[in-house]
C-alpha cells in the first residue's frame, strides 16, 4: 500500500538477496523508520518486542527469520533451534506456527547444503501468498460493503473496525481493511470509525495511519464508544481480524473485540470477521475454553508513550503507583455472536461444517 505516494509492503527482502527489511511499527504514527533483520534472532525479537505484529506479518516475519537461520546453520540442530526459537515468541497468533510448520515441511526432507536458498523461496511464496489471499478477501468482503451501499443510495457505509486488521499487519492490503480499500478505490463512500484499542492503542497509531495515507475518512474513537454509536444507527457493519479461528467457529482477536461483537449482537449490527486461511486452527474445538491468551507487560497499562508538540517522545504513568494492573491481549468471541468470516473462498458461517468445507487441506494439516 503507499505512503506518500511510495508503494510499501510490512516487509521484503532487502537488495543484498538475504537480510529481510521491515517497517518498525512501534514508531508509528509519529516516524517512519526501517528495520534490518540480519538473523533469526532479530526475527524473533521484532515479533516478541512488535516492532512486526498482526498474526499473519507474524508469520511471515518467522518465515524469513526461518530463512536467516539456514544463512547461519543449516544443520538439522540448526533447523530444530530457529523452529523453537520462532515459535514461542507470541503465543496467540497461530499464523506464527502455521509458517514454521511450512517452512519444517519445506527444508527438513532436503540436504542442508540446500536449505538456505529453499527456505528463502519458501518464505518468498508464504509473503507472495498471503497479498493473493488479502486480495482474494477485499473482493469478498466488498460484496457486503456494495450490498449495504445499495440499501441507502448517495448516503456513506459507516464501518466500524478494532486494533489494526491492515496492510501493516499483514504484507499488504490487511483482512479487515481489504474490503475497505477496496470500496474507497471503486468509489464508495465509506467512512471508518477506528476503535483506538488501549493499551497500545494499534487503531489509534496504525489504522488511522494507515487510513490517513490512502484517503479513508475515518474517526478514531475511545474504545467505549462503539456501543453508544451502535444504539444510534451509526455503525452499519462490522469487521475486525482475528488472531486464531477455532475449527466450532469461536474467533480470537484483540481484547475488546468480544465487548464490540456483544454490542453489535445487542443492535442487529452485522458483525464480520475477515481471515486468512492459515489463520484457521482445527487442532483448536472450543476457542474460549483452548486459545492461549497473551499476557502481556503491566507497562503497558499503566505507562503512555506519546510525542510532545516539540517533537521529543515522553512516556507518562497514568495508574497510582502501587496499583495492581492486568494485560490480556486478546479475547475470543464465541461463534453465535459472528454474522459471517470473510475469508479468500467466500463469506463462511462461523461453524465447523462450513470450514471444514472451505478449507479441507486445512484439516489434514492440523491432524498431522
Ligand atoms: C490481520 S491481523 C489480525 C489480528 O492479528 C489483529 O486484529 C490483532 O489483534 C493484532 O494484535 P497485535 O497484538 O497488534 O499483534
Amino acid at each position: 500500500m503507499k505512503v506518500d505516494g511510495k508503494h510499501f509492503r510490512s516487509i521484503w527482502r532487502e537488495r543484498d538477496g538475504w537480510s529481510v527489511g521491515a517497517i518498525d511499527q512501534r514508531r508509528l504514527p509519529h516516524e517512519f523508520v526501517i528495520a534490518k533483520l540480519t538473523s533469526c534472532e532479530d526475527a524473533a525479537v521484532a515479533i516478541r518486542d512488535m516492532l512486526v505484529r498482526g498474526a499473519p506479518l507474524i508469520g511471515a516475519t518467522a518465515a524469513y527469520g526461518m530463512a536467516l537461520a539456514m544463512r547461519e546453520d543449516a544443520s538439522d540442530a540448526g533447523l530444530k533451534r530457529a523452529y523453537e526459537t520462532l515459535v514461542v515468541a507470541r503465543p496467540t497468533a497461530i499464523n506464527l506456527k502455521w509458517a514454521l510448520d511450512e517452512m519444517r515441511a519445506a527444508l527438513a526432507p532436503i540436504d542442508p547444503v540446500e536449505r538456505a536458498e529453499a527456505a528463502y523461496a519458501r518464505a518468498d511464496e508464504i509473503v507472495e501468498q498471503d497479498v493473493e489471499i488479502n486480495r482474494g478477501i477485499a473482493g469478498n468482503g466488498l460484496k457486503l460493503i456494495e450490498a449495504i451501499a445499495a440499501k441507502k443510495p448517495g448516503e456513506v457505509v459507516n464501518v466500524l473496525t478494532h486494533c489494526n486488521a491492515g496492510w501493516l499487519a499483514t504484507v499488504d492490503w490487511g483482512t479487515a481493511t481489504a474490503p475497505i480499500y477496496l470500496a474507497h478505490e471503486r468509489g464508495i463512500k465509506v467512512h471508518v470509525w477506528v476503535d483506538e484499542t488501549r493499551p497500545r492503542n494499534q487503531g489509534a497509531s496504525l489504522t488511522a495511519w494507515e487510513l490517513g495515507h490512502h484517503g479513508v475518512p475515518h474517526t478514531v474513537i475511545p474504545d467505549n464508544t462503539g456501543g453508544h454509536l451502535m444504539q444510534h444507527g451509526m455503525v452499519d457493519l462490522a469487521i475486525v481480524g482475528t488472531d486464531r479461528v477455532a475449527a466450532n467457529g469461536d474467533v480470537c482477536n484483540k481484547i475488546g473485540t468480544y465487548l464490540k461483537a456483544l454490542a453489535a449482537h445487542d443492535n442487529g449490527v452485522p458483525f464480520y470477521v475477515a481471515l486468512p486461511s492459515p489463520t484457521i486452527d482445527f487442532a483448536v474445538h472450543d476457542g474460549i475454553r483452548d486459545i492461549p491468551i497473551e499476557q502481556r507487560s503491566g507497562l503497558e497499562v499503566t505507562d503512555m508513550t506519546g510525542r510532545t508538540a516539540d517533537g521529543r517522545f515522553e512516556t507518562v504513568r497514568i495508574v497510582p503507583e502501587g496499583s495492581p494492573v492486568a494485560n490480556y491481549a486478546f479475547d475470543v468471541t464465541p461463534a453465535r455472536l459472528v454474522t459471517g468470516l470473510i475469508t479468500e473462498r467466500g463469506v463462511l458461517k462461523p461453524d465447523r461444517a462450513s470450514l471444514a468445507d472451505a478449507f479441507p487441506e486445512r484439516i489434514a494439516a492440523a491432524a498431522e
